[in-house]
């Protein structure tokens, strides 16, 4: 089954009297395991697009379906589940809790569920292998260099063991060293957990890391090409 199907995709924003079409009817399928590289020029729609795939925004016309369950028919509270449990985010700023340590960070959204068990814990202590993060673990964000706080923004994102990792801009504000690092996280991410991901990008060299590429203009896709896996 694909991860996610995309029909017909269409979103208006309403700006006074005047609607704007950021979204011009996009379809396409990504597979389970893929790894989605959107590109495409400022103000072109990755973000919308994204949001849409992550149930933050409505859709103004179309359908998205994310493993055979169709986002744009669902009952809110069963889109605000699928948010916190299947699908992951990681942002350009990591949006940690300042006075929480890095594994209560992480932690977080398991917490804010009522969930802390032995699986969690064993789950944890993965993320914090993977992550390069157990010598950080009692450190608190401001302790961490933005790199380092990114891999918690990440772990924090896989806690749930998401099916889908959504990404916008995730090394947007890092050096281009870090760039490399957090990007083969990823691949590691991609190829160890199997997790479908999009990333929205501006650069090629971050995109070169996904195994396919979408690129959009003016709200509609204009290329989709796929490409040899970026060598370590
Ligand atoms: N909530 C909103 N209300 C009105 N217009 C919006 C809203 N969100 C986005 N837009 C508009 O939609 C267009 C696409 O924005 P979007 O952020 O998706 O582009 P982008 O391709 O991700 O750009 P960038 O690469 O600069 O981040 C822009 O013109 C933006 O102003």
């Amino acid at each position: 089954m694909n991860a996610i199907k995309v029909k017909s995709l269409r979103k208006n924003f309403s700006m006074g009297k005047q609607t704007v079409e950021v979204l011009k009817g996009l379809s396409f399928e990504v597979e389970s395991g893929e790894f989605l590289s959107v590109m495409g020029p400022s103000g072109c729609g990755k973000s919308t697009l994204l949001y849409l795939l992550g149930g933050l925004d409505e859709v103004t016309f179309g359908e998205i379906s994310l493993h055979g369950k169709d986002l744009t028919t669902m009952k809110e509270k069963d889109i605000s589940l699928l948010r916190r449990r299947d699908i992951g985010f990681v942002f350009q700023f990591y949006n940690l809790v300042p006075n929480l340590t890095v594994e209560d960070n992480i932690m977080l959204p398991l917490i804010l569920d009522g969930k802390k068990g032995k699986k969690q814990k064993a789950r944890l202590e993965e993320l914090l292998e993977i992550t390069g993060l157990k010598d950080y673990r009692k450190h608190t964000p401001r302790e961490l260099s933005g790199g380092q706080q990114q891999r918690v923004a990440i772990a924090r994102a896989l806690i749930f063991e998401p099916k889908i990792l959504l990404l916008d801009e995730p090394t947007g504000n890092l050096d281009s060293k870090t760039t490399v690092e957090i990007m083969e996280l990823f691949k590691t991410i991609h190829l160890e957990l199997k997790t479908t991901i999009i990333q929205v990008t501006h650069s090629k060299e971050t995109a070169a890391y996904g195994t396919k590429i979408l690129e959009l203009n003016d709200g509609v896709i204009v290329r989709e090409t796929r490409i040899e896996r970026k060598a370590s």
